[in-house]
C-alpha cells in the first residue's frame, strides 16, 4: 500500500523543496509524476501490518526543464515519534484485506531514517537481488555484511548518505541522471589500480536499462545515457578514522580568527605567527596536494589522457562565457564582477599553447577529502552535480580539480564570517584574516601539488585565474538553487578574486 500516485505528488509538492538535495530551490515546481514505483518490504508475500519500504522515481518539471529525483519512502500506520522528522504527510488508503470500503489512515516518510527498513538495502546487495528494474550488486571478491543498522549521514552533501555501522557509507545518489555514475565508475578504475587515495567500494545498485524512460523524460538524445544501467547508489568502505577536510578547515580559520588580531591582519602571515594561533593547516593543505597530484596520475593511467589542440581552448572560454550569461540573469548580485570574469575568460582564450585533458575529479573541494590515519582519501567523483551527465565524464584540465581546492579555501576563509550583521571594522579585520589564512593555504596546497609532480600552478596563471573565475560563476548558481543562505560566501570571496 502507497499513496495513490495523485495524492503522493501533491504531499511531495510541499515536502520536496525543504530538503537539502533539492537542487531546484530558486523555481517554482510546475509538475510532479511518479516514474518507477518498486515495493522492497515486505514484498508481495510479507506481513500487510509491518512498514513498507518503496523506491520511487519521482519527475520534477520546473519551467521547461525535468529532474528525476530517487526516494526511499516508508508507510506505516503509526509513526513512532522517532521517525516523524522525515514525514512527508498522510493519507487513507484502502484496506489491504477488505477494500475500499474500509479506509485506513497511513503515513508516507522519508525512509532514510528508518532502519528498520534501511537495511533491506544490505540484503539486496549481499544477495545480488534483482527487485523490479533495480538490480543490487556486490563488489567482486567482498562480502556484504547485513547485521548493520543505519544512520543517516550528518555531514554537509548534495545527496543522502546512510553509514551501517561504521563498517559502510552508502550513497543515494539523490538527482538522477542517466547512466553509469562516474563516481562508481571513477572509484572501481582506482581502486582496482592500487590508487591508496580512495575508499574501497563494497557494493552499488543500479537500474535496469529497461527502466530509463522514467528517467529521460525531457533530456536530449546525447543525455539519455545509452542503454546504460543507471547507477542509483554506492556503498564504500566507511572511513571511521576519518575527518572530512572542511571541518579541519573550518577549526583551523575560527583558531586563526581568535588570535590576536594585530600579527593576524598582516597580509602574509609567518610560520610564527601560524603555530602562535594554533591549528594551522598549511602542513594539512601541503600534504593534500600532493595526494591530489598522485590521484590525477593514477586517474591518467586508468583513463588515458587527450591532447586538445589550442583551438580547444577558445571553445572552453566560450563555455565559460556561457554560463556566466546564464548565472548573471538569475543571480544579478554577479554583474557587478562580469568585466572583470570576461577579463579573465579571454586572456584564457588568448592562450596558443596545445593542453593534455584527462578524467579528473570534476568537483574538488574540501568537503571530498578526508584526513585519516593513512593519509588524504578523495571522495565524490561524481562531477558537479549541475552538469550534464556528458559533461561529468568528460576530460578536462587537470589544474581546473586545482582551482576548485582554491576557491574551497576561500570559501572556509569566509564561512564563519558571512554574517551579513558584523559592524564594518569587524568584518574589514576579519576579511583580512579570512584573505592571509587563504592565502596561506592556497600556497602550501600548489606547493604540495607541483613538488609531487603535478603542473605547478604558479606557471599556469592564466589557467588557473579562468578556472577559479567558471568555479565560482558555478558556486553562486549552485548556492541560489541550493542553499539560498549560503551565497554571500562565493559573492564575497569573488570579489577578492575580481580585485
Ligand atoms: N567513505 C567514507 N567514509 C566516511 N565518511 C565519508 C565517506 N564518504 C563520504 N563521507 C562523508 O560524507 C560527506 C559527503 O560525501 P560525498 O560523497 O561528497 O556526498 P555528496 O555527493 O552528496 O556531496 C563527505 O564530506 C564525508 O564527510
Ligand atoms: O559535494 P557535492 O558534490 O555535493 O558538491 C556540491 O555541493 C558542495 C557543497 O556541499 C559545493 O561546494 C561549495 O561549498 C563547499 C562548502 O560546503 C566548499 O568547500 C566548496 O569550495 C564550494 O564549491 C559544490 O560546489 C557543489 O557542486
Amino acid at each position: 500500500m502507497r499513496p495513490p500516485d495523485d495524492v503522493l505528488a501533491d504531499l511531495l509538492a510541499g515536502w520536496l523543496p525543504r530538503q537539502r538535495w533539492f537542487a531546484g530551490k530558486d523555481r517554482a515546481i510546475g509538475e510532479i509524476s511518479i516514474g518507477t514505483a518498486t515495493e522492497l518490504h515486505p514484498g508481495p508475500a510479507g506481513a500487510q501490518d509491518g512498514p513498507e519500504l518503496h523506491h520511487v522515481i519521482v519527475a520534477v518539471r520546473q519551467g521547461d526543464g525535468w529532474d528525476h529525483y530517487q526516494l526511499l519512502l516508508g508507510v506505516r500506520h503509526e509513526m513512532p515519534d522517532r521517525l516523524r522528522y522525515g514525514e512527508i504527510g498522510g493519507f487513507t488508503a484502502e484496506h489491504p484485506d477488505v477494500g475500499a470500503d474500509h479506509p485506513v489512515s497511513a503515513h508516507v516518510y522519508d525512509a532514510v531514517y528508518d532502519a528498520e527498513l534501511t537495511r533491506v538495502l544490505l540484503d539486496g546487495m549481499a544477495a545480488e537481488s534483482v527487485v523490479g528494474p533495480l538490480r543490487f550488486r556486490r563488489a567482486p571478491g567482498t562480502e556484504v555484511e547485513t547485521e548493520l543498522e543505519s544512520v543517516p549521514g550528518s555531514a554537509e552533501q548534495s545527496n543522502t548518505s546512510l553509514i551501517f555501522g561504521d563498517v559502510y557509507i552508502c550513497k543515494l545518489f539523490r538527482r538522477l541522471a542517466p547512466g553509469a555514475n562516474p563516481d562508481l565508475e571513477v572509484n572501481l578504475a582506482l581502486s582496482r589500480a592500487g590508487c591508496a587515495h580512495v575508499p574501497a567500494v563494497c557494493g552499488w545498485i543500479d537500474l535496469a536499462p529497461s527502466a530509463a524512460p522514467a528517467l529521460t523524460s525531457g533530456l536530449t538524445e546525447g543525455e539519455t545515457g545509452a542503454g546504460e544501467p543507471t547507477t542509483l547508489a554506492m556503498m564504500s568502505q566507511y572511513l571511521r578514522s576519518g575527518t572530512d577536510g572542511w571541518d579541519m578547515a573550518i577549526t583551523s580559520v575560527r583558531d586563526w580568527f581568535a588570535y590576536a588580531p594585530t600579527v593576524c591582519d598582516r597580509q602574509a602571515p609567518t610560520d610564527e605567527d601560524a603555530a602562535a594561533a594554533g591549528g594551522d593547516f598549511a602542513a594539512e593543505a601541503e600534504r593534500l596536494g600532493a595526494a591530489t597530484a598522485t590521484v590525477h596520475r593514477d586517474l591518467a593511467a586508468a583513463f588515458g589522457v587527450t591532447e586538445m589542440p589550442a583551438g580547444h581552448v577558445r571553445e572552453m572560454a566560450a563555455g565559460m562565457h556561457r554560463q556566466l550569461d546564464e548565472v548573471c540573469r538569475s543571480v544579478p548580485a554577479l554583474s557587478e564582477h562580469e568585466t572583470a570574469i570576461r577579463e579573465a575568460f579571454d586572456e584564457l582564450a588568448r592562450l596558443r599553447t596545445p593542453l593534455t585533458f584527462q578524467r579528473v575529479h570534476g568537483d574538488y573541494h574540501l568537503g571530498q577529502v578526508m584526513r585519516t590515519d593513512t593519509g588524504w582519501i578523495v571522495l565524490d567523483f561524481e562531477g558537479e552535480p549541475a552538469r550534464t551527465p556528458g559533461e561529468r565524464r568528460a576530460v578536462a584540465h587537470p589544474l581546473r580539480d586545482v582551482a576548485g581546492m582554491l576557491r574551497s579555501f576561500e570559501y572556509a576563509a569566509r564561512y564563519l564570517i558571512a554574517d551579513q550583521s558584523l559592524p564594518t571594522d569587524t568584518a574589514l579585520s576579519l576579511e583580512t584574516r579570512a584573505h592571509a589564512w587563504a592565502a596561506r593555504n592556497r600556497d602550501a596546497f600548489c606547493h604540495g601539488y607541483a613538488a609531487a609532480g603535478g603542473l605547478d600552478p604558479a606557471e599556469h596563471a592564466v589557467l588557473v585565474r579562468a578556472f577559479e573565475f567558471d568555479k565560482a560563476v558555478y558556486e553562486i548558481r549552485y548556492e541560489a538553487r541550493n542553499r539560498p543562505s549560503w551565497l554571500p560566501v562565493p559573492l564575497r570571496s569573488l570579489a577578492h578574486l575580481a580585485g
